[in-house]
């Protein structure tokens, strides 16, 4: 049988790489900012655009109506994201929009695609590095066409930890991510970094620079490319509870393997988060 997905797969590429030509463009000018959920969770006229162009693109090489579509910037307007059985694709156009705006130089794109619920591919362009990750299910994944494995460490002393404090500036919810990340620190772990994007932070995972990453509140465009790239590159995909991932659930944990990921759930305090399909 012919190869479905891999036209999608090549043009999802293509595209992320133009789109980073633009944000990196973009990141020359004036920057225009502006808030979302609130005061912290930025926006930028460059995510809208390049949003716009990311799906304006796909539409015209495959059809408007043959795929859907979850897209970061539109997705307020179109109500709860609802993944079906159709061809779907999950993009953050820019992801690490914080970083994009006070000039930190960690901004991915992030494309993914779903068949049957089932995501069949991701890439990840982090534009600033230009490193684009990718990865398609069941053939592994790359970094620059170069093939990318998880770290094989075990020992949880000798690991490196991801985790971001997100957007929500709740009281509770800061205090209890502060005393997860005093917890993780004092097992102890070697560090805990960040780089203030989803994507890319699982791309570190993905090529053994640091053993786990997870967050609660992340959306699924920001994880979706990130899950197929970890997965293929031998890690592993849960729930921050240790369960399996659940893509609309706004909670994720990768790691390079399950010792690892086990001790790093042992240590985080769960809280709510509003799930991005509304269920
Ligand atoms: O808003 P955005 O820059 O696309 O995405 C954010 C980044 O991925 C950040 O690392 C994560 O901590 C936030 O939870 C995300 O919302
Ligand atoms: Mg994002």
């Amino acid at each position: 049988m012919a190869d479905e997905w891999q036209d999608p797969y090549d043009f999802a590429v293509e595209v992320a790489k133009i789109a980073g030509k633009i944000i990196r463009r973009a990141a020359e000018e004036e920057i225009k900012v502006n808030t979302k959920s609130c005061t912290v969770d930025l926006v930028t006229a460059t995510d809208v655009r390049v949003e716009k162009i990311i799906i304006g693109a796909i539409k015209e090489k495959f059809g408007e109506d043959t795929h859907c579509f979850i897209g970061e910037e539109s997705a307020a307007a179109k109500g709860p994201s609802v993944l079906t059985d159709k061809p779907t694709w999950i993009i953050d156009p820019v992801d690490g929009t914080t970083n994009f705006v006070h000039g930190f130089p960690f901004v991915a794109v992030s494309i993914a695609f779903a068949v049957n619920k089932e995501l069949e591919f991701g890439v990840v362009y982090s534009c600033f590095e230009d490193k684009l990750y990718k990865a398609r299910k069941g053939k592994g994944a790359y970094c620059d066409d170069e093939k990318i494995e998880v770290s094989d460490i075990k020992d949880i002393h000798k690991s490196v930890v991801i985790s971001e404090f997100g957007t929500n500036r709740n009281v509770d919810v800061v205090t209890e991510i502060c005393a997860t990340m005093k917890r993780i620190l004092l097992i102890p772990v070697h560090g805990i970094r960040g780089t203030g994007t989803a994507a890319t932070n699982m791309c570190m995972v993905a090529c053994g620079a640091v053993e786990a990453f997870f967050e609660i509140g992340i959306h699924c465009w920001d994880v979706a490319a990130g899950a197929v790239i970890v997965q293929e590159a031998g890690g592993v995909l849960l729930d921050v509870d240790g369960g399996p991932f659940d893509l609309m659930s706004r909670r994720m944990m990768s790691a390079n393997n399950r010792t690892i990921a086990d001790r790093v759930i042992k240590e985080i305090k769960i809280f709510p988060a509003e799930r991005d399909d509304g269920k």
